[in-house]
């Protein structure tokens, strides 16, 4: 059986150790022979500065400026809206360190407690406090956080209907709007934050490559942030006969799928074990009792907290006049 491009880039990453994934480099301190083609925007390589293109600057959190880069054709074909890689767009640094460290927190106490829901409430098992529950848990006894996969915020879609229902779901919080609607402005795309999910992914762990097309409008860019442990992100096209490009994000990179990659494959080949995190550091000045165990979980943990909008702009705005009417 053949093996389709996106898949034999995901087993790749499979093969490698998370020891060597670290730093991705080997024992000699030479970069592992499976990052050779790795974009990591901070330092391009001079084949990857042709195709990765600069195309702005931003601030997401004000003063901490960050650059905008867009995907190009690398044979320098001319790159239309309908471009596999059209509507991409990577923000490194766009989250100050104080920012990467609230959000850690909230994902932590916060956006996994009611009346958000986590891949434990359709079993009736959502564990209430299970951050407190899993700081308090003695060595040897099992974590709770071990069992959690995922939150969801605003509109919680529902896996076994396979739709969004209007009247369930929880509040999207401030922060979360804020941040997606500066990230698609800077883009020059548009977007109302009606649903956030957050991954939670232990060292090693992986998504596989999937399509976000569940929401009912597609015209709305994902916005997705990092918080923790870096990982490998794939960036595919239309089908996984394309191969993915293979993206390193950092703690508090953002990317944008918006356009013609609004659709496209995309996951996570490998979640890094990531020592050194500027905005974690081992010892932060000041900080209150929760930062130690909050910085040692994101240092073998990755948080992507992602943003999306479910229904159409003007189907919103004739739901919202309706319940004004009522
Ligand atoms: O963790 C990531 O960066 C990707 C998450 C994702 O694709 C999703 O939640 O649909
Ligand atoms: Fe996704």
């Amino acid at each position: 059986m053949s093996v389709n491009a996106y898949k034999s880039v995901e087993k790749k990453w499979k093969r490698v150790k998370i020891t060597a994934a670290d730093d991705l480099t080997d024992r000699h301190g030479v970069r592992i022979p499976e990052a050779a083609e790795l974009l990591d925007a901070t330092s391009l390589t001079p084949d990857q500065a042709r195709w990765v293109v600069k195309v702005g600057d931003v601030e997401i959190c004000p003063g901490t400026p960050c650059p905008i880069y867009a995907l190009r054709d690398p044979t320098g074909a001319s790159c239309g809206d309908s471009y596999v890689h059209a509507g991409f767009f990577i923000l490194p640094g766009a989250l100050d360190a104080s920012t990467q460290r609230l959000l850690a927190e909230k994902c932590l106490n916060e956006y996994a407690e009611a009346p958000h829901t986590t891949n434990l409430h359709p079993l009736g098992q959502q564990i209430e406090g299970i951050w407190a529950k899993s700081t308090a848990c003695a060595a040897g006894q099992p974590d709770p956080m071990d069992k959690l996969h995922w939150a969801a915020l605003g509109y919680h879609y529902d896996w076994t209907n396979r739709a969004y229902p209007r009247e369930k779901g929880s509040h999207i919080p401030k922060l979360l709007q804020t941040l997606g609607v500066a990230c698609a402005e800077a883009v020059g795309l548009d977007i109302t934050s009606e649903a956030a999910l957050v991954n939670y992914y232990k060292a090693g762990s992986t998504m596989g490559g999937h399509q976000d097309n569940v929401e009912v409008t597609f015209d709305h860019p994902v916005v997705s942030f990092s918080v923790g442990s870096s990982a490998i992100f794939l960036k595919g096209g239309l089908t996984k006969d394309e191969p993915p490009i293979e993206i390193l994000l950092r703690s508090g990179d953002a990317i944008v799928m918006g356009g013609a990659s609004r659709l496209c494959f995309h996951g996570i080949a490998k979640t890094l074990p990531t020592r050194a995190i500027p905005a974690f550091p081992e010892r932060l000045p000041d900080a209150n009792a929760q930062y130690a165990p909050i910085a040692r979980y994101v240092r073998s943990n990755r948080l992507n907290i992602n943003v999306r909008q479910v229904f159409a702009s003007d189907e919103n705005k004739s739901v919202q006049q309706g319940q004004k009417g009522q």
